[in-house]
């Protein structure tokens, strides 16, 4: 069987997905029984592209919000990377927004909101995704918004904000300055991919499109799209400063949080905080592991909070996971 390393630790299921240099496969955590996503990266496929998995494996490491996919596990053996994740069973926005032709205002506004509180929390701790799409939000099996970055375009404020020039993500969503090949931020582009999601939600289809790219191009830089009739006054003002060509027109993240779009029928702003605090110790979790290792709680915590993403912090942040979800916390021992 191919990927012996994975022997015993994960079922391998089906391909749920293929990108450039990816392939990401269904699987099940054999201790705790919970499905996972397992990203598979050849190394000899990545080339000058290897040290991008390093950024985004550090990157993950440091995330943990209610709307961005969780890490489990990272394991590098001579040949490849397996990046064990989140798998979210309610597929891709995209498909939920196709089948359903476009989506009420209201639908749109609670998905939206999600998407924003994401991008929020990750510009706050000073990452830009840069490749924001339908293709990369997902849906968990409560329908709640669960972002990805399946292209590993996601970068440091660092580089973020000393103004990029690589080239990233797809063009149909891309922001003029990024299709024009001009230096940029990420905190901006990012602003102007969500206007096209929004417009995506709302509309159900894309204010930016053609087949032919150099069209595609013209359109997206000239900053014209058409307005459904059926649009709202206010959203089409919030998509209208979202899509503004020139990146300082455009409305920042911290305006879009509180917008009035946004918070209509809300109580508040868009809370850009994580509701998890990244290395909680949880004691029902901790003594459950403790009891199938045969060790104390205090003894297994001294090897958990190293937070090394090896099987051990996969089997703890699953179970954490299945107790958020209320459901008991328990390892399948009965092989
Ligand atoms: C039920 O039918 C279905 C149908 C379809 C999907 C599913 N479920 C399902 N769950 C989980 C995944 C997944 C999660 C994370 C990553 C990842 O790459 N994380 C890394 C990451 O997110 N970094 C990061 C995030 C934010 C900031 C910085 C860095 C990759 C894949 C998945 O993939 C399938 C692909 C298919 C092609 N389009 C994209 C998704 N699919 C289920």
């Amino acid at each position: 069987v191919r990927y012996a390393v994975l022997k015993g630790f994960y079922e391998l299921e089906k391909t749920i997905g293929c990108g450039g240099f990816a392939k990401v496969k269904l699987a099940m955590h054999t201790l705790t029984g919970e499905k996972v996503a397992i990203k598979i990266m050849e190394k000899a496929h990545l080339g000058d592209d290897l040290p991008r998995v390093e950024l985004e494996t550090k990157a993950l490491k440091n995330l943990s919000h209610q709307h961005i996919c969780k890490l489990f596990q990272l394991i590098e053996t001579d040949t490849h990377y397996f990046i064990v994740l989140e798998y979210c069973s309610g597929g891709e926005l995209f498909d939920h927004i196709v089948e359903r032709n476009r989506l009420g205002e209201g639908e749109s506004r609670s998905f939206f909101r999600q998407i924003v509180s994401a991008v929020a929390y990750l510009h706050n701790i000073g990452y830009a995704h840069r490749d924001l799409k339908p293709e990369n939000v997902l849906l968990d099996k409560e329908h709640v918004v669960k972002l990805i970055d399946f292209g590993l375009c996601a970068k440091p404020k660092g580089g973020m904000d000393s103004h990029l020039s690589t080239s990233c993500g797809s063009p149909t969503y891309a922001a003029p300055e990024l299709v024009v090949g001009k230096r940029y931020l990420g905190s901006e582009v990012d602003i102007w991919s969500m206007g096209v999601l929004l417009y995506a939600l709302l509309c159900g289809c894309l204010p930016f499109d053609d087949n032919n790219i150099d069209t595609l191009y013209r359109k997206i830089i000239s900053g014209r799209y058409d307005e459904p009739e059926w649009l709202s006054v206010g959203s089409k003002r919030l998509i209208k400063s979202m899509l503004q060509v020139d990146p300082k027109k455009r409305i920042t993240v911290d305006k879009l949080v509180c917008h009035p779009w946004v918070t209509l029928g809300y109580d508040g702003p868009v809370n850009k905080d994580s509701v998890y605090d990244l290395h909680v110790r949880d004691e029902e979790c901790l003594n459950v592991m403790s009891q199938y290792y045969g060790m104390s709680s205090s003894e297994l915590w001294l090897r958990l909070s190293s937070w090394k993403y090896d099987y051990d912090t996969a089997t703890y942040l699953l179970l954490m996971t299945r107790k958020k979800r209320g459901l008991p916390v328990r390892l399948v021992t009965s092989s």
